[in-house]
C-alpha cells in the first residue's frame, strides 16, 4: 500500500506533467465523456477546467467525478481510509469550473471537447475559441463519429488540431484513439500521444495510412472487449484454415465483399508462413 501511495503522490506532482507541452487542459462538456477526461487528467497531475453551459450541470459533473473517485479509493485505499480521502480532495483541487470557455482557454495548452455529437455545434464553439486561445493551444474533439477535417474547418489551427477519442467510461478504459487530419503538424500529434501517455492511457495511432496490425490488435482488445485482436487470433487459428474458410465463403457468395480474397493472407499462405504453428504469420514468435 505505501507503495501505492508513493505512486499516488508521483502521479499527482509528476515530473513528467512538470515537463510536458501539455500541463493545463480546458475540457468542454461536463457530460458523461467530459467528466470522465477531466478526473483521469486531473488523477494525473493537469490542472483542469471543466467547462458547461450551466452551474447544475457542473455540480452534478463535480459529483460524479467525486463518485468515481470514491469507487478508484475504495479499492486503492482499502486499508487507509484517510489517504483516499486525502487523494480524492487533492484530485478535486485540480479542478476548476466554468461556464465561459472563452476567458478560460486563454491560459490553456489543450483544449478537448466532448460536447454533443453535432457538427454545427462543435464548429461553432471551436470557431469561437479560434479567436482567443493562444497560439500555442491544441485543440482536439472526442467524436465518435465526425471526420476531424470537418470540425476543424471551423479554425485557422488546423496545424493544431487533431482527435482524442476516448471510451467510456474513461477512468476505466486504456484506449484512446489518437487521429489527426491531413493538415495536423507532427509535433501536434507528438504532443498528443504524450499527453495520453501522461494520462495513462493506451494511445493507438489513427493517422490516414495504412493501418497497423498492432494498433488494430490494440484497439480491439481494449476498446471492444476482444481477448485477442484479429491478427493475433488469425495467428493463432492458422493462417491456412483461415484461407480455407474464407474461400470457401467466398466460393458460396462471390458477391460478398466480406469474403472477397485478400492478397496479403494469400501471400503469407504461399510464404509457408501460417502463423503461430509456423513460428510466423501477421507476427513472428520466435
Ligand atoms: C449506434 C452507434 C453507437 C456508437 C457508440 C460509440 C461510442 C464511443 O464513441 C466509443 C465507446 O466508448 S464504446 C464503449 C466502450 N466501452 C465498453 O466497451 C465498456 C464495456 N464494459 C466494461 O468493460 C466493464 O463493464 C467495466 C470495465 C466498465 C466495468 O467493469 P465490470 O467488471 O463490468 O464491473 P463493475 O461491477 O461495474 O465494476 C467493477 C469495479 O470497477 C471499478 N469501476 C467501474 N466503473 C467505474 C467508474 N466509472 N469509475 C471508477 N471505477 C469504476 C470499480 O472499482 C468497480 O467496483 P465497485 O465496487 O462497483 O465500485
Ligand atoms: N457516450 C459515449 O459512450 C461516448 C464515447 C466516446 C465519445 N463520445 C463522444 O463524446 C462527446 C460527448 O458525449 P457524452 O456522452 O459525454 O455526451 P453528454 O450528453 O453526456 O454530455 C455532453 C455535455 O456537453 C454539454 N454541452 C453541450 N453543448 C455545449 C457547449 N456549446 N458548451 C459547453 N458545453 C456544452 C452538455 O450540457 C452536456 O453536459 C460526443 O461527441 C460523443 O460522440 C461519447
Amino acid at each position: 500500500m505505501a507503495f501505492f501511495t508513493h505512486q499516488i503522490t508521483r502521479t499527482l506532482c509528476s515530473s513528467a506533467v512538470r515537463n510536458a507541452a501539455i500541463k493545463h487542459v480546458t475540457v468542454i462538456g461536463g457530460g458523461l465523456m467530459g467528466s470522465g477526461i477531466a478526473q483521469v487528467a486531473a488523477v494525473t497531475g493537469h490542472s483542469v477546467v471543466l467547462v458547461d453551459t450551466s452551474e447544475d450541470i457542473l455540480k452534478n459533473s463535480a459529483k460524479n467525478i467525486q463518485g468515481s473517485l470514491k469507487r478508484v479509493v475504495k479499492k486503492k485505499f482499502a486499508d487507509k481510509p484517510e489517504a483516499g480521502e486525502e487523494f480524492v480532495q487533492k484530485v478535486m483541487n485540480n479542478i476548476s469550473t466554468s461556464t465561459d470557455a472563452a476567458s478560460v482557454v486563454q491560459k490553456t495548452d489543450l483544449v478537448v471537447e466532448a460536447i454533443v455529437e453535432n457538427l454545427k455545434v462543435k464548429q461553432a464553439l471551436f470557431s469561437t475559441l479560434d479567436k482567443v486561445a493562444p497560439a500555442h493551444t491544441i485543440f482536439v474533439s472526442n467524436t465518435s463519429s465526425l471526420p476531424i477535417a470537418d470540425i476543424a474547418s471551423s479554425t485557422a489551427r488546423l496545424d493544431r488540431f487533431g482527435g482524442l477519442h476516448f471510451f467510456n467510461p474513461v477512468p476505466m478504459m486504456k484506449l484512446v484513439e489518437v487521429s489527426i487530419a491531413a493538415g495536423t503538424s507532427q509535433q501536434t500529434f507528438d504532443a498528443l500521444l504524450d499527453f495520453t501517455k501522461a494520462l495513462g492511457k493506451h494511445p493507438v495511432s489513427c493517422k490516414v495510412s495504412h493501418g497497423s496490425k498492432e494498433d488494430i490488435d490494440v484497439a480491439m482488445k481494449l476498446g471492444a472487449g476482444y481477448p485477442m485482436g484479429p491478427f493475433e487470433l488469425l495467428d493463432y487459428v492458422g493462417l491456412d484454415t483461415s484461407k480455407f474458410i474464407i474461400d470457401g465463403w467466398y466460393e458460396k457468395e462471390p458477391e460478398n465483399p466480406l469474403f472477397a480474397p485478400s492478397p496479403l493472407l494469400n501471400k503469407l499462405v504461399a510464404e509457408g508462413k501460417l502463423g503461430k504453428k509456423t513460428g510466423e504469420g501477421f507476427y513472428k514468435y520466435k
